[in-house]
């Protein structure tokens, strides 16, 4: 069964509609990256999933059932969605046991959580003097606390150092592996293909693809093949003659649009030409990606 199920979600906000028509599963077991340029309606999207903002149109259900459906809904799913929602006042310990006692949780997972978190040498301080690093820590130690199958994490890296951003790249590989189903939105496409199994991506409230991450460097290749050979010249000819487009790349290389990389190979062997190298190229995910949400982006820089 799919832990998260979006169908037909549509938010409007005055003229705009910012959510529009989504539908996508979130599956057990998988990093899902939910992916879009900003103001792509992530959050909103997230805020419906968890019963914070109301649809206009469309369901969402979280292991079958709607949010308000939940008994405990700290048990099925936790999110972090603002880093900042939390008490300064209060030290983190105390945070997580407020928490804890109100869901009628047993006091020792907060002991759990801020193990896991790596949290315990902080706990009896404010959460008001926490880095953005800890408090990230923190918000995501409150979103595991009920053991929740389904997690949710709003942009959890923004704002993290080095460090703190390859913590939560293993901690959500790591909740995947244990089956658990983890929805986490990023704008940035570099930090997705780290991290996620499954791609959600969107712009401007829209579906734009429902993909994975190799397949989405497979469509949005650029299909060209790079070669390097002990005669480019004779080689180029023999490639336009069979009907190839060739260019000259780096280095003596040559990049080669219109034939598969085996063609090319099979084509030099036959001429008695040496090749040493031969690599399909592949586009960048940044590249796809750019090239997917193109004309979603809301501002676009104007090239000098
Ligand atoms: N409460 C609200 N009232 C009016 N407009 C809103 C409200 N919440 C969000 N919006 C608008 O909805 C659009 C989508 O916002 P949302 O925060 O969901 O996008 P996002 O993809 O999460 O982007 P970001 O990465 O910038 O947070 C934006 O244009 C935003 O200004």
């Amino acid at each position: 069964m799919s832990m998260i199920e979006v169908r037909g979600l549509t938010k409007r906000y005055g003229p705009a509609t910012v959510v529009d028509d989504l539908t996508f599963t979130v599956e057990p077991g998988q990093v899902t990256g939910f992916l879009g340029p900003n103001g792509a309606g992530k959050s909103t999207t997230m805020r419906m999933i968890v019963g914070l903002v109301a649809p206009d149109r469309g369901t969402v259900t979280v292991g079958g059932r709607r949010y308000r459906d939940l008994p405990v809904p700290l048990l099925e799913v936790g999110a972090l969605l603002d880093a900042g929602a939390v008490h300064g006042g209060r030290t983190a310990y105390h945070h997580l046991l407020a928490l804890a006692v109100s869901n009628g949780l047993p006091r020792t997972r907060v002991g759990e959580v801020l193990s896991r978190t790596g949290m315990e040498s902080v706990a009896a301080k404010r959460a008001g003097s926490f880095s953005l690093g800890m408090r990230q820590r923190l918000g995501i130690a409150a979103a595991l606390l009920g053991d929740p199958q389904v997690l949710i994490f709003d942009e959890p890296v923004n704002g993290l150092d080095p460090e703190g951003i390859r913590w939560v790249r293993d901690l959500m590989r790591s909740l995947a592996a244990e089956g658990r189903a983890v929805l986490v939105s990023s704008h940035l496409m570099s930090e997705m293909a780290q991290t996620a199994d499954h791609l959600i991506v969107v712009g401007r409230g829209r579906l734009i693809a429902d993909t994975t991450i190799s397949e989405l460097t497979r469509t949005g290749g650029a299909g060209t093949v790079l070669v390097r050979a002990d005669d480019p010249v004779a080689l180029t000819r023999r490639l336009t003659e069979a009907g190839a487009t060739v260019h000259e790349g780096l280095e003596s290389s040559l990049v080669v649009a219109d034939m598969a990389a085996g063609d090319i190979g099979r084509l030099a062997a036959f001429h008695g030409i040496v090749l040493s190298e031969l690599t399909p190229q592949r586009a960048s995910l940044e590249d796809a990606f750019m090239a997917l949400t193109r004309d979603s982006v809301e501002f676009q820089g104007v090239a000098a």
